[in-house]
């Protein structure tokens, strides 16, 4: 197994140093509180905020930590001028080049004052860039707006937030348990009950669309950050539309490749593949993954792409105890998707991730180390998290079974 950073083993058992670790936070415990509890009556008195601002060298500090609490408040109207612009594709239009406020105006349908105000605010957020340095301002794509120009997965995510942000309109009935049934949870129908769920018809493409429409980022993540080509045989459990095994099987001519799906999916999944090129290198097997049997034969990597965090830890660790016992001895089984935990990726796992599964139904995000000990209690060993170079678009972290003293099913 080939990684391009350094793997970090997942241990499980504490190590000989924890118990001193314990005992050194212990004894530090007292002034980190005492610390504490000054710093955030400091940052609560208003006399301080004040004179913190204007002191010289607070007031970078002061400001920074201002318009951070700033963009938390107003985040949803920051989210909703990008949807406007997402809508009207402003974008599309701009990444061919600066535009005047009439032409843009008129290819919108807006009035140009309408067209104006959005405009500034996409410009207060690095999404849009105005020139103001001849006669006639213009305005083209900021940093950020072309980015997304180049992110087709973010931009249907945008659209897709209409159904979420309604559904976290009362967020404290939602972590309650007591609104409204909720829209996310009928667009993944395999939500609503454990087992699955044969979905209808329509939801199901649009729900394979989103998933296909944010998965090359994905795919180009755990593809360069793990070699896989040492792989003969390959499984990809809920593998959507099979983008994924698509990409895999162009990087690796040699690999067979597996994918299982719920019937409805893998309708999908046959027709998209059987349209290229790899239509003969991909077998897609229909089934519910949770009690359906696998295909047989055993396989050397067994990958479980944005699975894991849409269901609970019971239903999870049923998922990778299935996974091992069809992996051949020295087998892997591979699990991406967003961390919980670290710097780069927690706002994304914990804070998003959060509530957007609750509003789904069930699961969670995970860190790196409870993916690990549900790998762990699954029979896995040799746990290790491989770094990715974009956390916030996955996360990985792999579990083998030894090579020998293995019962092979
Ligand atoms: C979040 S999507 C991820 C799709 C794909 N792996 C990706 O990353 O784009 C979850 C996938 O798991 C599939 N799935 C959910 N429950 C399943 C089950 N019980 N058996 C088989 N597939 C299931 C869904 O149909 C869906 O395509």
């Amino acid at each position: 197994m080939s990684t391009t950073g350094s793997a970090t083993p997942l241990s499980h058992r504490p190590s000989g140093w924890a118990a001193p670790i314990r005992e050194l936070r212990r004894f530090f415990r007292p002034s980190r509180d005492r610390w504490r509890d000054f710093r955030n009556r400091k940052l609560a008195d208003p006399a301080f905020q004040q004179g913190a601002a204007r002191f010289w060298l607070t007031r970078p500090f002061a400001r920074r930590s201002s318009r951070r609490l700033f963009d938390l408040v107003a985040g949803f109207v920051y989210s909703q001028a990008l949807a406007a612009a997402v809508e009207l594709g402003l974008f599309d239009r701009l990444k061919r080049g600066p535009r005047t406020l009439p032409e843009i105006a008129a290819a919108t349908d807006l009035a140009p004052e309408a067209a104006e105000r959005l405009l500034r605010a996409l410009a207060a957020i690095d999404l849009v860039e105005i020139d103001d340095s001849e006669e006639e301002v213009v305005y083209g794509l900021g940093p950020l707006g072309a980015a997304l120009v180049g992110n087709p997965g973010a931009e249907a995510m945008i659209r897709h937030h209409k159904d979420v942000y309604r559904d976290l309109s009362d967020p404290v009935a939602l972590l309650k348990g007591n609104g409204p049934p909720t829209r996310l949870s009928k667009l993944w129908p395999y939500a609503a009950a454990p087992g699955g769920t044969p979905p209808g018809d329509g939801d199901v493409a649009a729900y394979t669309d989103l998933m296909a429409a944010s998965q090359d980022i994905v795919a180009e993540e755990v593809l360069g950050s793990y070699d896989l080509s040492w792989a003969k045989r390959m499984l990809d459990l809920g593998g959507g539309d099979g983008r994924f095994l698509r990409r895999v099987a162009a990087r690796h001519p040699d690999i067979e490749l597996h994918l299982m799906e719920l019937p409805a999916v893998a309708e999908i999944a046959r027709q998209r593949i059987g349209d290229t090129r790899f239509g003969r290198r991909i077998t897609v097997h229909q089934g519910d993954f949770f009690t359906d049997p696998f295909p047989e034969g055993g396989f050397d990597l067994v990958t479980l792409v944005r699975i894991l965090h849409d269901h609970e830890d019971a239903e999870a660790l049923k998922l990778l105890t299935r996974a091992r016992e069809v992996l051949r001895p020295g087998g892997v089984v591979l699990v991406a998707e967003p961390m919980a935990g670290s710097d780069d990726s927690a706002a994304i796992a914990d804070a998003y991730f959060g509530f957007y599964l609750l509003a789904m139904g069930r699961g969670r995000p995970r860190t790196p180390r409870e993916i690990g000990r549900l790998m762990s209690e699954a029979g896995l060993s040799r746990i290790h998290e491989v770094p990715t170079a974009l956390p916030v678009a996955t996360g990985m972290v792999l579990g083998e079974i030894p090579r020998r003293n293995v019962a092979f099913t």
